[in-house]
Order: structure tokens, then C-alpha cells, then sequence
């Protein structure tokens, strides 16, 4: 067990130092123990640092209070990873953990590489029986909760004994206020946000986040893939940990940078790759594939910046340089990363300031006709000139 000062939550690293970080969150009653099956085999490509909620496992039940939320939670898994020199790290947790990812990933986004969210919810339903299992334990402890847990966690016929003897470890007060947190969170109006590339995974036999709240978050994340597990109920980690593992293992797995042609063909669109690859010539050769493997397969892909940030500094860049071909291109590709044509120009207008007034106008009108074409009732031909990247 690592010690951990009592004002941070505990925590259990496993893994090479200098592997992509991947946070593991628990769910509520639940210690790191919940992932004792699943992280191992995580640890071989990641830096696996799994926690415990506030009063639960070896974290200190003072860490939050009564009328807790959701962003308490979050900020003491920030101000871990900042212990940590976690700058960005991928993301998954079960249930209450996984609320607290989906929180991470809408309000520090900059910090969520990829989210696995797991038998969890953006909603946890009706605040009153949260409220009224807070002021059950507050008033006589987790043993009536404990006693019916199992019910809860797990499909007939399966137990986990040490998850059961957890709960029953676990700071009455501390859990009351996780109560708190599930009554009062909703997540559901950020999930549109979300940008880090997220699965959802659900057991289909969990009752207390079943598979409809799961397929309400994949529907609200832009891109977010589904996976529902059979023979799985809440805690899927413990009852199905091969299908867990092998889940988020694929969702995690380090990206290959490789050629970057496919993020090539994301940002610049199939067409225009195309017809670059077809222009290529013995001599242009080395030079396409300069392009591929160091602007799209390094900078483009590296995570460190979104594309719509990537985008902002290239359009500055092309205007400074007058790159006015390039700009054209680049102005498509902004558009394809999601900029609105009031963001381009507001950016164009800074660049009046920084490169020069000459530079701006010239860049306004490049930016207004591709903006117009693309607008057009026709999408306009991808007019790019030679430029091979
Ligand atoms: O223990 C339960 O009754 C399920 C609690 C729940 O849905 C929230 C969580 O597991 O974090």
C-alpha cells in the first residue's frame, strides 16, 4: 500500500514510470480492490494508478462532507494527479468513478487524454432514495446497505467476498456524503462536450445504472463507443474482469502514430489526400513522406492540443508567412475540426494585430471565399494548389 499524506486520496501505482498514465476510479463502497483483476494486465502499457473514494479503502474520510459533489471528487483526483505530475492522463471508473471522469473530461478536458466510463451514469435517477441511504447510514451505519449489496452488484449466484468486506470497512459519514455526490449529479447537459475519444461500458444486468443510462451517455458524447457486457451487473470489473480488461485494454492501447495518414485524411479530408498521393512523383516522394510521418504522425497526433488549438496556430502561422494556398486549405481543415466561421475570423483579426494589417486582409479574403464554397450549394472543389502536405 502507498503511503499517501491525508490530505490527498490513496492511491496504488503499478507500472513503468514512463508509460501513458491511466487512472482508475472506484465505485461508491468499493476500494482499489475492484480493479485487483483488471489493472495488472492494464500495468503492462500504462502507468496504472488506481484510488479510493474519500472514508473508503486507505483514504481519509475527511477529504469531503456532507452536501458533497461531484467536482469535490473530481478536484481530489486532480490535485492526486497533480502529486503525481500527471499532467494528462486517460480516465476510466466505475459508477460513481466513472461520473467523476465524465466531470474531468467536460470540465478539465485538457487533462483527460481517452475516457472509459463504466456501469455508470450522467444521472443517478431520483435524488430521494440517495438522500434517504445518506441519512440510513448516517443514522445507523452501513450494515443494512451491506446486507443487500450483493443484490446490487452482482448477477444471482456470483459474490466477491472482499468487495462485501470493504463496504463494510468503509467511513459511515464519508459514504453518506458519496451519497450526496450521486443525489445531486448531472452530468447530462456537458456531455456534448466531451472531446476525449470515450467508451462507455455496461453490464446488462445492472440495476443501478442499467444499460439505457449508458446508452444515454454514448448518445450524448460526440464519437463515444458502446460496449454492453452480458452476464454482468454493476461491478463488471469484478464478475466479467476478462471482458473489462480486454475493453478498455483495445480503447487505451497506446496509438500508434505511424504514418499519420489517417489523421491526415481526418483533418484534411479524403480528397484532398487522395489527390495529393496521386500527384506524388519519384521526386516528390521523400518529401510526402516527410509530411506524413513529422506534421501528421508526431505534431497532428500528439494529444498535448486539440485540433481546433492545432488549427488556431496554423491559420496564425500561414497568415504571418502568406502562405495564402496553404491558408485555403488550412481554412477547410479548420472548419473540419470544428471552428466556426466566427472563430476563423476573430482569429484572422488577431493576426491583423501580431503580423500585420496587409497580412490580415489578405487573409480575410482567402478565408471568405473557401468559407463561401463550402457554403455554396455545391461543395466547391478542393482547390489547393500544388501544395503537397
Ligand atoms: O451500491 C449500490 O447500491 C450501487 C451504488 C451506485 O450505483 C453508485 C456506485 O456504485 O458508485
Amino acid at each position: 500500500m502507498t503511503t499517501t499524506p491525508a490530505r490527498l486520496l490513496h492511491h496504488r501505482a503499478e507500472g513503468p514510470a514512463s508509460a501513458p498514465p491511466l487512472l482508475l476510479g472506484p465505485s461508491l463502497g468499493t476500494s482499489t480492490a475492484l480493479w485487483d483483476q483488471v489493472a495488472p494486465e492494464l500495468s503492462a502499457a500504462h502507468r496504472v494508478v488506481r484510488w479510493d473514494l474519500p472514508g473508503h479503502g486507505g483514504s481519509a474520510p475527511g477529504l469531503i462532507g456532507p452536501g458533497a459533489g461531484i467536482a469535490d471528487l473530481g478536484v481530489l483526483v486532480l490535485a492526486l494527479a497533480d502529486s503525481l505530475s500527471l499532467e494528462r492522463f486517460s480516465y476510466a471508473g466505475v459508477s460513481l468513478g466513472g461520473a467523476v471522469g465524465l466531470w474531468l473530461a467536460v470540465h478539465h478536458p485538457e487533462r483527460v487524454d481517452r475516457l472509459a466510463v463504466v456501469c455508470s451514469s450522467a444521472h443517478f435517477g431520483d435524488p430521494g432514495p440517495w438522500r434517504e441511504r445518506a441519512a440510513l447510514v448516517r443514522a445507523e451505519g452501513l450494515g443494512r446497505v451491506a446486507e443487500s449489496a450483493a443484490g446490487r452488484w452482482f448477477t444471482p449466484g456470483f459474490t466477491e467476498p472482499r468487495l462485501l468486506d470493504d463496504l463494510l470497512g468503509t467511513d459511515p459519514s464519508a459514504y453518506a456524503a458519496c451519497c450526496d455526490a450521486l443525489a445531486d449529479c448531472d452530468l447530462r447537459p456537458g456531455l456534448s462536450e466531451v472531446r476525449a475519444p470515450t467508451l462507455v461500458v455496461a453490464g446488462r444486468e445492472d440495476p443501478a445504472t442499467p444499460p439505457a443510462h449508458a446508452r444515454e451517455i454514448a448518445d450524448g458524447i460526440p464519437g463515444a463507443a458502446l460496449t454492453e457486457l452480458p452476464r454482468a451487473s454493476h461491478l463488471a470489473p469484478a464478475e466479467r474482469p476478462e471482458a473489462v480488461r480486454e475493453a478498455l485494454r483495445a480503447h487505451f492501447a497506446p496509438r500508434e502514430r505511424g504514418s499519420g495518414t489517417a489523421v491526415r485524411r481526418e483533418v484534411l479530408g479524403d480528397a484532398h489526400v487522395n489527390r495529393a498521393q496521386a500527384r506524388t512523383t519519384e521526386f516528390t516522394a521523400p518529401f510526402q513522406d516527410f509530411i506524413s510521418r513529422y506534421a501528421w504522425g508526431e505534431i497532428w497526433t500528439d494529444p498535448t492540443l486539440s485540433r481546433r488549438e492545432r488549427s488556431l496556430i496554423t491559420l496564425t502561422a500561414l497568415v504571418a508567412h502568406g502562405h495564402h494556398d496553404e491558408l485555403a486549405m488550412h481554412v477547410r481543415a479548420a472548419v473540419r475540426n470544428g471552428l466556426s466561421p466566427r472563430e476563423i475570423g476573430a482569429a484572422l483579426l488577431q493576426t491583423g494585430v501580431y503580423c500585420g494589417v496587409p497580412a490580415a486582409n489578405s487573409a480575410f479574403a482567402v478565408a471568405e471565399r473557401v468559407l463561401a464554397e463550402l457554403d455554396g450549394p455545391a461543395q466547391a472543389p478542393d482547390r489547393d494548389g500544388v501544395q503537397p502536405d
